[in-house]
């Protein structure tokens, strides 16, 4: 049996941190400080960080093909180009709503990049419902909505064998499965496949690993947890020394690491006493498992 252990890597004092991405060409991690509008590098080796500040929200990013990477900038899908630390815009979406704004993405086994939408917060969790959507930018940069009525937009990954697209609605506190359609990107069959318990508190980001089982951070109950999508059954619980963990990828040698966002905005300086490293990145080693590698947007 392995131990498991955890290790604030980076003790950055993001607001919201979120959208942890493993990039393998420069042994590093990518994430984004949301509310910062910051787009963050953290090198595995010298453990420098580099922070590119963009000029709305950065909710999600991904590596993209062609170099460089893209990035959901308030209510853009947009072309990041790291040399010259500037955001070009793919596509935009909600323009008629104004107070929204793109939160979790991730791009998909073919090439396309998913990201959904929420209205902007008034405090951690306090929002106006249902003004969220579910979007899908296409290689060729053309957008499909897949569905609306979302509170909050996040956790996103997809099956082993990519039938399965998982989903998260936050204020649903449920993890939901569609059939998926690699070849089209169509989604359909929406069910829930976990329904989570009250100390668990809100479902954030997710991301799957090499035994197709759900990994997924929760908001305000300071954990990841292991899902058995298939039975429903949670498999594992690892307590974090943060309450506002906010999402989980796999990184390092092999995938064998895994890595954790979190949020500092929403605790008091009470609550800083006792969790001085929120807002930090989070490195938990001797899971045991593996993760899988990110996908570029082919676009
Ligand atoms: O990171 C996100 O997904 C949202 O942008 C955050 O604001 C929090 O998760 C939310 O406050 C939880 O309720
Ligand atoms: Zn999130």
């Amino acid at each position: 049996m392995s131990s498991v252990t955890i290790e604030c890597v980076l003790p950055e004092h993001c607001r919201c941190g979120e959208s942890p991405v493993w990039e393998e060409a420069s042994n590093s991690l990518l994430f984004v400080d949301i509310p910062s509008k910051k787009l963050c590098r953290w090198d595995l080796l010298s453990k420098q960080v580099h922070r590119v500040t963009l000029d709305a929200p950065v909710s999600s990013v991904a590596l993209r093909q062609a170099g460089g990477y893209v990035a959901t900038v308030g209510t853009k899908f947009c072309a990041v180009d790291w040399e010259d630390q500037s955001a070009s815009v793919l596509a935009t979406i909600d323009e008629d709503k104004k107070n929204n704004r793109f939160n979790d993405g991730k791009v998909d086994p073919a090439g396309r990049y998913f990201a959904g939408t929420m209205a902007e917060e008034t405090a951690p969790g306090v929002l106006e419902r249902r003004q969220g959507s579910l979007y899908c930018l296409f290689p060729d940069h053309h957008v499909e909505k897949y569905f609306d009525q979302v509170d909050i937009s996040n956790g996103l990954d997809w099956s082993l064998d990519h039938k399965i697209f998982y989903y998260i609605d936050s204020l649903s506190y449920s993890v939901d499965a569609f059939d998926y359609d690699v070849q089209t990107g169509k989604i359909s069959n929406r069910r829930s496949v976990y329904k989570l318990e009250k100390d668990e508190h809100i479902p954030d980001g997710m991301c799957i690993d090499a035994e197709g089982k759900l990994w997924v951070a929760c908001y305000n109950g300071g954990r990841v947890i292991r899902l058995d999508p298939e039975t429903g059954k949670r498999l594992q619980t690892v307590k974090l020394p943060v309450d506002k963990t906010t999402s989980c990828c796999f990184g390092g040698k092999d995938y064998s690491e895994m890595y954790v966002t979190c949020a500092r905005e929403g605790i008091d300086p009470e609550g800083l006493l006792w969790q001085p490293e929120a807002g930090g990145i989070f490195k938990i080693t001797g899971l045991g498992v593996k993760g899988i590698p990110p996908r570029p947007y082919i676009g």
